[in-house]
């Protein structure tokens, strides 16, 4: 007769049931216990008092992050209304209160309780710096204005001051190295290229240069566990609107009261003001005795003859290093690609030449024919282009191509690897995401170790060991198993 075993079916049932609430049990402490903490985001904001105009840029990043990987990015930008901090010399408290609405709008985009804690920078570049060296008083009293009034806002303000040029040209390369990735992954860095309005800087690493040959070009970092050893270098006056005041002071001077333009169109006409023209230290010197208040400014569009006028802005006449650029600057040989942004990208995004596979000879031939186009033509096919924009895109065109092939050397096979750019995975490319990371310490000199288990592996991880344990149990309890079907059991 076969009778049942007395195990069989109470103590499986048991044994499954128990093993089961364990399993749901551990993975269900995994998920709640090991949950990542809800997104908390950390703000910064950094204004860049530029020479033309002043940007607001918020970024944010991840709290629980802060110190290694986290990545920070642009979440809004905010452009001041009106000239740069620099224009308002003589009524300083009007560069205070040029900032008010973007200091307003940037209330509304942080969230509220983290307004105590976000840090705010305001960081001024050569419209300032030109402004420190003409009258330094005049440049206290702005930035006094401009202190004022940031401090009236409820964020944590660390200060106002003028970037040396090294910094600018470093930490814009920075930006651009920490947005495309580089720096984590030590891959090959790219050198970087902006163009302001009274200054323009170029930095990057090569090879053949350790920093020796002319220490004042040289930045070194260590970033993420890398070494960088970064030339750099800020060209004070070669902004583009610095450029083009330079170039029609030596226009002024074969002859006063007119000016025959081969950098803008022709038909161009224009009456202008000596006394505006040479109110910068880049040109003061050049200004001609006794001259009318007065000059015509007219266009005959001609580019060749346009880059003989910008080359000689430039001075190649001595170098004691053993390459230079211009102006007796030393520079490396040039290196690897190369992003270049503000008015590079401004200037050839409007004349539809960010093409850098398009051949260097035909970028040239299309400039021609563009700065040959009358005034008349260029005004009806742009109706809602600001017309002093407008006027300049001929000659800032040419000067961005002769700085970049007679004055930083670029041939036509390194003008490929340029890339014009204005954001890099939607930041702004420029110097103030790698200045604002630089003050936060938020990029390490070593490399973080390695992450810890993500999330989903730990839960995957205690389901699995789980699962193994109670499938452990279950073969533990064979003996006791029921050998019904091949050996009944006979008492
Ligand atoms: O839409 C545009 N078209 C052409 N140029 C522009 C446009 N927006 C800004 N710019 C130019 O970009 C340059 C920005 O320079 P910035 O004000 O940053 O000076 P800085 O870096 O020398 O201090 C200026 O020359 C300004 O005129
Ligand atoms: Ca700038």
């Amino acid at each position: 007769m076969k009778e049942k075993n007395p195990w069989h079916t109470p103590v499986t049932i048991i044994i499954t049931v128990i093993g089961v609430i364990a399993i749901v049990a551990l993975v269900t402490v995994a998920v709640l216990q090991n949950r990542p903490v809800p997104q908390k985001y950390k703000y910064g904001i950094v204004l860049d008092a530029g020479s033309s105009h002043t940007a607001l840029y918020i970024y944010q990043w991840r709290a629980e992050k802060d110190n290694n990987t986290g990545r920070v990015e642009q979440t809004h930008s905010c452009k001041v209304k009106g000239k740069g901090i620099s224009s308002y010399a003589s009524e300083p408290w009007r560069a205070g209160e040029s900032l008010t609405l973007c200091m307003q709008e940037a209330e509304k985009r942080v969230p509220h309780k983290r307004h105590h804690e976000t840090p705010l920078y305001l960081g001024a570049t050569a419209g300032m710096r030109l402004l420190n060296m003409e009258n330094s008083s005049a440049s206290d009293r702005v930035f006094q204005a401009v202190e004022r009034a940031l401090q009236k806002f409820p964020f944590s303000y660390q200060g106002a001051r003028i970037l040396s040029g090294q910094e600018e040209g470093a930490f814009g390369w920075v930006t651009v190295n920490y947005l495309d990735d580089r720096l984590t992954q030590g891959l090959e860095t790219t050198g970087a290229l902006d163009l302001g309005g009274a200054s323009t800087q170029i930095s990057f690493v090569s090879d053949n240069y350790d920093g020796s040959e002319s220490p004042s070009n040289s930045v070194t970092f260590r970033l993420y566990g890398n070494d960088y050893n970064l030339y750099t270098h800020s060209f004070l006056c070669y902004g583009k609107d610095q450029v083009l005041r330079m170039a029609l002071a030596q226009q002024t001077q074969s002859g006063p009261g007119a000016i025959l333009d081969p950098c803008f169109h022709p038909g161009y006409m224009e009456t202008k003001n000596y006394s505006v023209l040479y109110d910068s230290p880049c040109v003061s010197d050049r200004k001609p005795q006794g001259a009318p208040s007065i000059f015509n400014h007219t266009g005959n569009g001609n580019f060749r003859q346009c880059q003989e006028v910008v080359k000689r802005v430039f001075n190649f006449s001595s170098c004691k290093y053993s390459r230079c650029s211009f102006n007796g600057v030393f520079q490396p040989l040039l290196q690897g690609p190369f992003g270049a942004f503000s008015a590079y990208y401004f200037v050839m995004n409007f004349l539809n030449l960010t093409d850098t596979s398009i051949p260097l000879e035909s970028v040239m031939e299309k400039l021609t024919r563009y700065c040959a186009t009358p005034w008349e033509k260029i005004k009806l096919q742009h109706p809602n282009v600001k017309l002093n924009y407008l006027a300049e895109y001929c000659f800032s065109g040419t000067y961005i191509l002769t700085l970049l092939t007679e004055g930083y050397n670029f041939t036509s096979e390194s003008y490929s690897s340029i890339k014009f750019i204005k954001k890099i995975n939607g930041s702004d490319a420029g110097w103030t995401l790698g200045y604002m990371l630089n003050l936060t310490n938020m990029i390490p000199a070593e490399a973080p170790d390695s992450p810890p288990l993500p999330h989903a592996g730990y839960v995957s991880i205690v389901t699995i060991i789980a699962f193994l344990l109670f499938v452990l149990v279950i073969l533990s309890l064979r003996p006791l198993w029921p050998r019904c079907s091949k050996q009944p059991h006979i008492i």
